[in-house]
C-alpha cells in the first residue's frame, strides 16, 4: 500500500477545471517532484490533499485511511504536513515562538503546554536555523524565512511533507544547501512531494517526477526521462524551460 494515494482527483472553480482526473501514488520513503507550468494545478492538488479545498471528485488516502475533505488539522494530526508557497510567520514572535505554535494540536506535547526549548531547538536544527531561534522573522534573510516555514512543518512531526516551491527566490548556493537538507530528511525516513515550476533544484533530488499541464497529468517517470520527454518540452515552450 502506498503512503499517499490520490485517485481521480478533480477540482473545479466554477467553470474552470483546475485539476482534471489526476492520480498519483507516493511510496514510503520516496521523494516525488510535481512540476508543471504556471497555473497547471500543482498548488490546487496540495490544497485538496490538505483539506484546504473540498474536492469536486475523486479520493485521497493517507496510510490507507481515506482523508478526502477531512479538515486540515485532522490531516496534519494523521502525519501529513505542507510547507506553503508563501511564508507567513508571525512577525511579532521570535523564530522559536513561531515554531512552538506549530506543535501538533491535541498532542501530548501541546497538552503539557507545547514543545520544550530542547524540542524546538531540535526542529530548528533539522533545517539548520538553530542559531536564529531568538531572532525575529523580519530580521532573517529570505532563505532562512523559508527554512522557518519548513521548521514549522517539522514541528507537527510529520511522516510526509508536501513542499510547495521550497526553492523559490533562492540563489544557486541556497538551492544546493536546501536540496542537501531535504535529502537529509529522506535519510531520516521522511516521504516528500516537492512542487517546482521546472526541474531546477529537483533533478538530483527526486526519485520520480510527475508533470501536470492544464490540470491534467502529462507524464510521470524518472527525472532524466522527463527532461527528455517531447510532450513535456512542448508544454514548457510557451513559458520557461523545463
Ligand atoms: N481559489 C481559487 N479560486 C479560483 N481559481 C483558482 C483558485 N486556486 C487556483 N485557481 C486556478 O486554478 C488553476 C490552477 O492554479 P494553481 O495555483 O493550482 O496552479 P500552480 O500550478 O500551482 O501554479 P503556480 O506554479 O503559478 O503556483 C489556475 O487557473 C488558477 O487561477
Amino acid at each position: 500500500m502506498s503512503l499517499l494515494e490520490v485517485d481521480s482527483l478533480t477540482k473545479k472553480f466554477g467553470g474552470l477545471v483546475a485539476v482534471d482526473d489526476f492520480s498519483m501514488d507516493v511510496e514510503r520513503g520516496e521523494i516525488v517532484g510535481l512540476i508543471g507550468p504556471n497555473g497547471s494545478g500543482k498548488s490546487t492538488v496540495f490544497n485538496c490533499i490538505m483539506g484546504i479545498y473540498n474536492v469536486t471528485d475523486g479520493t485521497v488516502r493517507f496510510g490507507g485511511d481515506e482523508i478526502t475533505d477531512d479538515a486540515t488539522h485532522e490531516v496534519v494530526n494523521k502525519g501529513l504536513s505542507r510547507v506553503s508557497q508563501e511564508s507567513n510567520p508571525i512577525d511579532s514572535m521570535s523564530v522559536a515562538g513561531n515554531i512552538k505554535l506549530f506543535t501538533l494540536p491535541d498532542s501530548i506535547v501541546s497538552l503539557r503546554g507545547g514543545a520544550t526549548e530542547e524540542e524546538i531547538y531540535e526542529y530548528a536544527a533539522r533545517i539548520d536555523i538553530e542559531d536564529d531561534l531568538h531572532e525575529m522573522p523580519d530580521e532573517l534573510p529570505h532563505a532562512d524565512v523559508r527554512r522557518l516555514e519548513i521548521a514549522k512543518a517539522l514541528a507537527t512531526e510529520p511522516e510526509m511533507m508536501l513542499l510547495d516551491e521550497p526553492f523559490a527566490g533562492m540563489n544557486q548556493a541556497e538551492i544546493s544547501e536546501l536540496a542537501a537538507q531535504i535529502d537529509r530528511f529522506r535519510e531520516e525516513g521522511m516521504t516528500m512531494v516537492v512542487v517546482d515550476h521546472n526541474m531546477g533544484g529537483l533533478m538530483n533530488l527526486v526519485d520520480r517526477v510527475v508533470v501536470l499541464n492544464n490540470g491534467v497529468k502529462l507524464a510521470s517517470g524518472e527525472p532524466e526521462e522527463i527532461a527528455e520527454n517531447q510532450e513535456v518540452q512542448e508544454a514548457y515552450l510557451a513559458g520557461e524551460g523545463i
